[in-house]
C-alpha cells in the first residue's frame, strides 16, 4: 500500500541550483541515479568533516525536486537529533526552492528516524499480523538486565557453586548473539571465554528470558531489530514494507550491525534506491555488535556491485591537525578511506602535552580554556573529550571551583535517575499492564508495599488495568494510607479520555509527596520532572513518548555541577562516543595514554585495538583550529591491589608511535606552585648597608 502522492500546486521548480554548493564528489553522490532509468545502490565513503550531512541533505532535496514523493523516502540515522537536523536542513533548502509547498516536505520526513524507532513503529503497525500486542512497551538496558536477573533467580542460576555470569554479562552475551547473528559458543569463545563452561545453561536462561518478555508484552532494544529482521525474512512482509519506499538513505552506516544490514538487504535486494553513507575510519560501536564489515562488504552484496563515491576533502580541520589524524589512522589495518586533504592552512601543530598527573591535567585544561576565552574564543567552541565518562571527574571539580560553566554529554543519562525511572514506570505500567517490571517498581513507591506485596498485586491483577482490577485487592494495613490515591491514579491513567500530556502531570502530582519522602534533594529532582513534562509535551501520545524516550534518551541531568541555562556559554565535556558528528574550534583530549586510549577494557582482541585507534581518530577530527592531546604521567589508583592505593606510571598512547611525533608539538607542562612564578617585588634604589654599618662607628 503506497501513500497518496503529495500534491504540489505547481510542478517542481528549481533547476538543481542548490547542488552548486557541493564539490564534484559530493554532487556525484547527491545526483547518483536520480531521475535516471538506472537505480543501483550507492555507498558514500565520507571522511571526517567531508560534508556527509550536507551531501545527504542535498540528495534528499534533489530527489524531492525531481518529483519523488518525500513520504516515499526513508531516512535512517543514528540518533533522533541527527534525523531532526537533516529534516530541518532539507526543509530550509526546500523552502528556498519551493516556497509554501515545502511544508509537505517537513511533514513527510517526520517518518524518518533511527533504525530502532522506525522498527517500533512498523512492529506496532503490523502487530496483529505478527502475533504481537500493539501496546508493547520497550525495556531499556537497565530494565532488560533486571528482567534477566529475575529469570536467572527463578532458574536458580544465582546460587550455583561456580559463579554464573552476572545479569549484565548475561544480557551482553545475549545481545551479541542476537545482533551479530552469531553462534553462542563463538561469542563466548571470543568475548567471554571464562563463561564457556555455561554454554548449556545459557540457552535455557535466554529461552526463559524470551518467554518472560512475551508474557509481559515487552520488547527489548535487540528485539526491535530482531523482530523487524524476522518479519522481512518473509517475502510478503518484505514486499509490503519495501513497497512504501522508493529510496532508503542510511547515515553512519559504519555503526550498523549484521541485523541492520540484513533488514536493508531484505527490503532492497537489488539495492535499487538504497544509498548508505559512512566512514569506516570512524566505526566506534563494535561493543554494540556494530561491524565495520557492513561497510567493507556493502559493494559486493549486490550484482552489479554498488557505486562507491569517496569524499576526501575535509572542510573542518587545519592542515596540521588533519596530517596528524591521517597519520594515526594510517596504521589501521583495513580501510576504504584514503588520507583526507584540506585547504585550511595553519602554522600551529597539534600539541602533545605531558603533565605530571590528573590534577595538573585538569589545571592545564582549565587554564587554556580560560586563556582562549580571553582571546575571544567562546566556551561553546571549546570541547574536552575523553574515552570514559569518569575521566572528566577532576576537571569537573576544577571547572566548578573556577566557576566555569560546562555541560557534560555521555555517561549518566537523564533516564538513569531514580525519580525519572519512577515516573516512567507508572506511565509504562498504565500503558502496558502486563509489564511486570514497571508495575513492580510503581507499586513499591507506596509506603508499606515491598517486593512480596507488589508481586501479589501483580498476580492479582493478572495484567488487567484500572480500578476494577485493583479493587478487590486487600492491601496490607501499613499500605492503606497510600492505597486509595494510587488506585485512583491508575484508574485515571487507564481512562483513555484523560489525554496526553495530562497523564504525566497526574503522575507528577501523585509522586511529589513520595519524592519528598524518598529523596533529600527533592527540589532538584522536581525540576527534572518538570523538564520531563516539557519533553513529554512534544509528543503526540503516551505511547510515542515512552517509545522515543526509551530509544534515544536525552543526555543531560540537572544535578551535574555547573550546568548552565540553555542560552549560556559553556564548555562541552563529552565522551568521544557522544561527540560523534560534532565539531569545535578547540578540542582537548584527556588521558591520551595507554590504558585509557586504548582503554584497558578494550584491549582484548586485534579488532578491539583497531576500534580504539578509530576512537582517537574520531576525537582528533572533531577539532577545527586547535587540538591538545593531554598525557598525565602519573595516575592514582584506588585500592586496586592488596597493597592498597598506589600510583601507576602511564606512557603515551601506542597510537602515536615515535615515527609520527614530528607532526605534533611536544610540550611538558608543570603547574606553577602558588606564587612561584610571580615576579618578586624589588626596590628601585640601592643601599650600601656596609657603609651604613661602618658609619655607625664613625667610619666611612
Ligand atoms: N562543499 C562544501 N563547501 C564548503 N563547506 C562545506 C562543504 N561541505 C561541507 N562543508 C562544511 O564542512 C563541515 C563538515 O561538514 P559535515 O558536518 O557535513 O561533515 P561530516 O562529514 O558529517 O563530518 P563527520 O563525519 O566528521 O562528523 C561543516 O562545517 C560544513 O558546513
Amino acid at each position: 500500500m503506497s501513500p497518496d502522492p503529495v500534491t504540489l500546486a505547481t510542478p517542481p521548480i528549481a533547476p538543481a541550483s542548490h547542488l552548486d554548493e557541493l564539490n564534484t564528489e559530493q554532487r556525484r553522490a547527491a545526483e547518483h541515479d536520480v531521475g535516471d532509468q538506472e537505480c543501483g545502490p550507492l555507498l558514500v565513503i565520507a571522511g571526517a568533516g567531508s560534508g556527509k550531512t550536507k551531501t545527504i541533505v542535498h540528495r534528499v532535496v534533489h530527489l524531492i525536486e525531481t518529483g519523488v514523493d518525500p513520504r516515499r523516502i526513508l531516512l535512517l540515522t543514528f540518533s533522533r537529533r541527527a534525523a531532526a537536523e537533516i529534516a530541518k536542513r532539507v526543509e530550509q533548502i526546500s523552502a528556498r526552492l519551493m516556497g509554501q509547498q515545502s511544508i509537505v516536505v517537513a511533514d513527510a520526513l517526520a517518518g524518518s528516524g533511527t533504525f530502532h524507532s522506525v522498527a517500533a513503529r512498523l512492529l506496532r503497525e503490523f502487530a496483529e499480523e505478527i502475533g504481537l500486542d500493539p501496546n508493547f512497551t520497550i525495556h531499556d538496558r537497565e530494565d532488560s538486565a533486571d528482567l534477566m536477573n529475575m529469570v536467572r533467580h527463578e532458574l536458580g542460576y544465582d546460587r550455583t557453586e561456580v559463579r554464573f555470569p552476572s545479569k549484565s554479562s548475561c544480557l551482553a552475551i545475549y545481545s551479541r548473539v542476537v545482533n551479530a547473528e552469531a553462534d553462542l559458543r563463538d561469542v563466548l569463545a571470543k568475548a567471554s571465554p571464562q563463561y564457556l563452561g555455561w554454554v548449556d545453561e545459557l540457552p535455557k536462561l535466554f529461552a526463559a528470558y524470551v518467554d518472560a518478555k512475551q508474557r509481559q508484552g515487552v520488547l527489548d532494544y535487540d528485539d526491535l531489530l530482531l523482530y523487524w529482521a524476522r518479519m522481512v525474512d518473509d517475502p510478503s512482509f518484505a514486499a509490503a514494507i519495501a513497497d512504501r519506499y522508493d529510496h532508503i538513505l542510511v547515515d553512519e552506516y559504519q555503526d550498523t550491525n549484521r541485523l541492520q544490514a540484513s533488514i536493508l538487504l531484505a527490503l532492497k535486494p537489488d539495492g535499487c534506491g538504497l544509498a548508505v553513507v559512512g566512514d569506516d575510519a570512524q566505526a566506534i560501536y563494535g561493543f554494540r555488535s556494530a561491524t565495520v564489515r557492513n561497510i567493507l562488504d556493502f559493494p559486493k552484496a549486490f550484482s552489479p556491485p554498488a557505486t562507491i563515491v569517496t569524499l576526501e576533502r575535509n572542510y573542518r580541520s587545519t592542515q596540521p591537525i588533519l596530517a596528524a589524524a591521517n597519520a594515526v589512522i594510517g596504521f589501521a589495518t583495513e580501510r576504504f578511506t584514503k588520507n583526507l586533504r584540506t585547504e585550511r592552512q595553519s602554522g600551529d601543530l597539534p600539541q602533545l602535552v605531558t603533565v605530571p598527573d590528573e590534577a595538573s591535567q585538569a589545571q592545564y585544561v582549565a587554564d587554556k580554556i580560560l586563556e582562549a576565552r580571553e582571546d575571544g574564543l567562546p566556551l561553546i567552541s571549546q570541547a574536552v573529550l575523553f574515552r570514559t565518562a569518569h575521566h572528566s571527574g577532576p576537571l569537573e571539580v576544577e571547572l566548578t571551583r573556577r566557576n566555569v560553566p560546562f555541560r557534560k554529554f555521555g555517561g549518566l543519562k537523564f533516564l538513569d535517575a531514580a525519580h525519572i525511572r519512577d515516573v516512567l514506570a507508572v506511565l509504562r505500567w498504565a500503558e502496558n499492564p502486563r509489564d511486570r517490571l514497571a508495575g513492580f517498581r510503581a507499586l513499591q513507591l507506596m509506603r508499606g508495599v515491598g517486593p512480596k506485596v507488589a508481586a501479589a498485586v501483580l498476580d492479582f491483577t493478572g495484567g488487567f488495568n484500572g480500578l476494577a482490577a485493583l479493587d478487590g485487592f486487600e492491601p496490607p494495613s501499613r499500605a492503606a494510607e497510600d492505597w486509595n490515591g494510587f488506585a485512583e491514579l491508575v484508574d485515571r491513567l487507564s481512562d483513555t479520555g484523560t489525554g496526553w500530556p495530562t497523564d504525566i502531570e497526574l503522575v507528577r502530582h501523585w509522586y511529589e509527596p513520595h519524592l519528598e519522602r524518598l529523596h533529600e534533594d527533592a527540589q532538584a529532582r522536581l525540576a527534572d520532572l518538570m523538564q520531563l513534562e516539557q519533553i513529554a509535551a512534544g509528543f503526540e501520545s503516551r505511547q510515542r513518548f515512552l517509545t522515543e524516550l526509551t530509544l534515544d534518551p536525552p543526555d543531560a541531568v540537572s544535578d551535574e555541577a555547573g550546568v548552565p541555562r540553555r542560552d549560556d556559554d559553556y564548555v562541552v565535556l563529552s565522551t568521544i562516543h557522544s561527540a560523534k558528528g560534532q565539531e569545535f574550534k578547540s578540542v582537548f583530549v584527556l588521558n591520551t595514554v595507554d590504558g585509557c586510549i586504548p582503554s584497558d577494557l578494550g584491549v582484548g582482541s586485534a579488532d578491539d585495538i583497531e576500534e580504539e585507534r578509530r576512537l582517537l581518530y574520531v576525537a582528533m577530527t572533531r577539532a577545527m583550529d586547535h587540538l591538545h592531546l593531554v598525557m598525565p604521567h602519573r595516575f592514582y589508583v584506588a585500592q586496586q591491589t592488596r597493597h592498597g592505593d598506589r600510583h601507576l606510571y602511564a606512557s603515551r598512547t601506542r597510537f602515536i608511535p615515535p615515527s609520527i611525533l614530528p607532526l605534533f608539538e611536544s610540550i611538558v607542562w608543570v603547574p606553577a606552585r602558588a606564587g612561584e612564578d610571580a615576579p618578586k617585588p624589588r626596590p628601585a634604589n640601592r643601599l650600601d648597608l656596609g657603609a651604613k654599618m661602618r658609619g655607625m662607628w664613625g667610619g666611612t
